[in-house]
């Protein structure tokens, strides 16, 4: 570990024990500048985290964790295509993706980024063409629908931004098929006509078990509606494996290719967002690109104090090792954000669920919390009981556009607006057992029954938030959201002091699973497995009928 910033962290941990407001209320009633002491905008994006038990002291040490730990200095790295990535022995450029800027950008001494803007080229020719109707089916019918078959990175980013982005769908209808459980493809086909349909299979490994298999559906499905040789015309591929696309079947010519450089979770700005593309459009896609480019800028120059992506890391850092919060919160008030806490779930947690640090050795401190959520005002109906007055504290951030695309809806706009900003600041002020009575009592209860109902009635308050304000949700402001997210999951990698761009954790499921199909199969007995294993192998295989004691 980084004996600088394990100081450094001693210190803050000192710091925010004397300096962090005790009581957020008395925090704003104390400074009318409060928020705007603790917030930072970039264009139209306003980050708000003066909810949070934060004071300039409490940021004064923040920030000298963040040099402690040299974030600035390990973000530089990223964007010039060091290998940061050391146990894969890669680069980390999804930044290249959308570098619109199209700076030089050396991976082992070679510009990556005319192979970039081929790639994006060819993405949009095919996509165009496919949407215009110049690309068609096997039997000369336009395409109406796509499926995307993927899963983790290669499924999760696509799904998100293409419900994010419905209001500027003027393309074929996009569908997402990612579990290996049949149900997924077999509802996802149902209706569809195999004549209109055109599948992508993406894969980065193009050795996923469930993307393959559920490629294989697909295929059969085409090939049994409009013969084998029709195949071709169906589907196309977005991989890094070209060798094992060809294998498949695929035509060269629809298949696009993107690099290891690029982590899966971080893939959606590749030919990874090819369904998003058809659906939307070459230029609504481009300006999904410059959005991030706008972040990745800056991120690389502002100074700590205004950079929006180290602030939510810092802020994020601070919640989960000072104030010990083990998840936190992610409640978009945006309905088409509906699959963003999805998407930030692998973000996160695939980036910072790590046990060890850079050097392999056990972290001594956290590693990142769990994040989860819902859209709001869904969650207010659901779990919002237990932010407000459960035992565990759970930071929560905020989303929420300023205007909506419905015009004539304009109403349901404030309305929601008006309850983001009212639960946060609920859970901001809180409610105290005074308070409490008295409104029962104003309300004319009894004395006794207001004293018996008040405790039930309290909110202890004092419960941190962040708010993310912005226009409105456009393909531009899509990108920048997710880059702000992207680059807070690095701040606080460095800060953990963690490889942020492996998932051994995940790739151990892929082997087990494999491993045991045989045992589910009844190919190879349960030796070797533990009793519960054992047990339920054979349980299951009674309850399908493949073992004769039924
Ligand atoms: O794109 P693929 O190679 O099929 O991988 C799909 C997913 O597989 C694994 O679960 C990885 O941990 C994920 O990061 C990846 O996104």
């Amino acid at each position: 570990m980084n004996e600088a910033t394990d100081k450094a962290i001693a210190k803050l941990r000192t710091t925010a024990g004397d300096a962090a407001p005790k009581s957020m209320r008395d925090a704003f009633a104390d400074d009318p500048q409060r928020f705007d002491r603790f917030s930072a905008r970039f264009e139209d994006v306003t980050l708000d985290y003066s909810k949070c038990a934060v004071s300039d002291a409490v940021m004064d040490g923040l920030y000298a964790v963040a040099r402690a730990a040299d974030v600035e200095g390990r973000r530089d790295a990223m964007f010039s295509g060091e290998k940061i990535n050391t146990t894969e022995d890669r680069a980390v450029l999804h930044v290249a993706l959308r570098n619109r800027s199209n700076r030089p950008i050396d991976v082992d001494g070679e510009d990556v980024m005319p192979e970039v803007n081929a790639v994006l080229d060819a993405m949009g020719q095919f996509a165009e063409a496919v949407r215009s109707g110049e690309i068609t089916g096997a039997t000369g019918k336009k395409i109406t629908d796509i499926v995307n078959i993927g899963i983790g990175g290669s499924d999760l980013g696509p799904v998100m931004a293409t419900i994010a982005l419905k209001p500027y769908h003027d393309g074929p209808r996009a569908h997402f098929v990612s579990n290996v459980d049949g149900a997924h493809i077999a509802d996802t086909l149902e209706g569809l006509d195999p004549a209109t349909t055109l599948v992508i299979v993406a894969s980065k490994t193009f050795t996923t078990v469930e993307t393959m298999t559920n490629a294989h559906t697909a295929r059969r499905w085409i090939a049994g509606a409009l013969g084998e040789e029709a195949v071709i015309d169906h589907f196309a591929a977005v991989s890094t494996a070209l060798d094992k696309v060809r294998e498949f079947g695929m035509d060269e010519k629809r298949t696009f290719g993107f690099w290891d450089w690029v982590g899966g979770r971080y893939s959606v700005w590749s030919a990874i967002g090819l369904p998003v593309m058809i659906a939307v459009g070459r230029d609504d896609f481009g300006r999904f690109l410059d959005g991030a480019h706008a972040i990745d800028e800056h991120f690389r120059t502002a100074p700590m104090e205004e950079n929006l992506p180290i602030l939510l890391g810092l802020v994020g850092f601070y919640h989960r090792e000072i104030c010990d919060y083990g998840s936190r919160a992610v409640i978009p008030y945006d309905q088409r954000l509906s699959r963003f806490p999805a998407y930030l779930q692998q973000l996160d947690m695939e980036s910072n669920g790590k046990g060890v640090d850079r050097d392999g050795e056990t972290l001594d401190r956290h590693s990142g919390p769990v994040t989860w959520g819902e859209p709001g005002t869904n969650g207010q109906h659901a779990f919002f009981q237990l932010l407000h007055q459960g035992t565990d504290p759970v930071p929560v951030e905020f989303m929420v556009a300023a205007r909506g695309h419905e015009p004539e809806l304009d109403h349901q706009q404030r309305l929601l607006l008006a309850n983001c900003l009212a639960q946060s600041e609920a859970f901001m002020r809180g409610r105290s057992l005074d308070e409490a009575r008295r409104q029962l009592l104003d309300k004319g209860m009894g004395e006794d029954e207001a004293n018996r109902i008040a405790p039930h009635r309290v909110f202890t308050g004092n419960r941190p938030s962040v708010t993310i304000l912005y226009e409105e949700l456009t393909p531009y402001a899509l990108g920048r959201l997710i880059a702000l997210y992207e680059h807070r999951v690095f701040t606080e990698a460095q800060i953990f002091g963690i490889n942020a761009f492996d998932q051994w954790g995940v790739e151990l499921g892929k082997e087990l699973a494999t491993g045991l199909l045989p045992v589910v199969e009844g190919k190879e007995d349960t030796q070797g497995h533990d009793s519960s294993t054992a047990g339920l192998v054979a349980i299951v295989r009674r309850m399908r009928g493949e073992t004769a004691s039924g």
